[in-house]
């Protein structure tokens, strides 16, 4: 998988040089581009923004700049990803159908965001897909933190990213929908507090049953927004796995 990300503070996708997402890249299973948007600029202020047509506070970047920008990134069958605060939410099971396409784009607006017609103006253009998403209902000050989210939340379900694919399965919004039971390690005792005895007594039906009991009185305590999306079958089908 291939996937640019244009930013004016490029550095700040310095992240994801680090840890899986940059084993990942040296290892050849994701090709990560970073752009620098004043890079595409012609004045000698390299100028990426303007005020607002109709007033108002604050900068929106420039149609022209983002244009010549993507230009250069997308081609064809590429899916062009925008972060934006009015965008759809970004959920585990869109990064799942991420995860199986061939070339991101991502474009990280600053200011007050990026001229609308650019967005328009490639959805118009046949083979490139445009998604505007958003990462949360709260202000950033702008996209590259949503770019650094997106591209760790794909990558790691690229094959062979991450040690252990059954790990994939289990986790918080995963096949069911669920969030994740509660984990223990080494102490047994701990201030005072002990592991849930279950956890110790090496019957894996029993275990697999109490971490689910507890996913699912999790996800209803603190999502009850995930419960009516619940998929039953799925949660069947680990049920019959133990
Ligand atoms: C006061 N203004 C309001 C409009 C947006 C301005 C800052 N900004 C400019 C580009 C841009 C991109 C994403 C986000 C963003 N914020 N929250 C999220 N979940 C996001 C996501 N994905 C924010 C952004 C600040």
């Amino acid at each position: 998988m291939r996937i640019d990300v244009v930013s004016i503070f490029p550095d700040y996708l310095a992240p994801l040089d680090l840890s899986l997402v940059g084993k990942a890249r040296t290892g050849g299973l994701l090709d990560l581009r970073v752009h620098d948007l004043r890079d595409w600029t012609t004045d000698r202020h390299r100028t990426v923004d303007d005020t607002p047509f109709g007033g108002g506070a604050g900068m929106v970047m420039r149609p022209d700049v983002w244009g010549t920008a993507l230009d250069s990134v997308l081609d064809d069958g590429a899916h062009l990803l925008v972060p934006t605060p009015s965008g759809a939410p970004l959920t585990q099971r869109t990064a799942e159908r991420l995860a199986e396409e061939q070339h991101l784009v991502v474009a990280c607006g600053r200011y007050e965001g990026i001229d609308a017609r650019v967005a328009e103006h490639y959805r118009a253009r046949p083979g490139v897909r445009v998604s505007e998403f958003s990462i949360g209902d709260y202000v950033l000050n702008g996209g590259e933190v949503a770019a650094l989210v997106l591209v760790e939340a794909v990558a790691r379900l690229l094959p062979g990213v991450v040690g252990n694919p059954e790990s994939l399965v289990e986790e918080s919004h995963g096949a069911a929908g669920l969030l994740e039971y509660p984990v223990y390690t080494k102490p047994p005792q701990w201030a005072g507090l002990d592991v849930p005895d279950v956890l110790l007594s090496g019957h894996h039906g029993r275990i697999a049953r109490w971490r689910r009991d507890q996913a699912l009185r999790r996800t209803a305590g603190r999502r009850p927004d995930l419960v009516a999306a619940l998929d039953v079958a799925a949660l069947d089908r680990a049920d019959l796995a133990t």
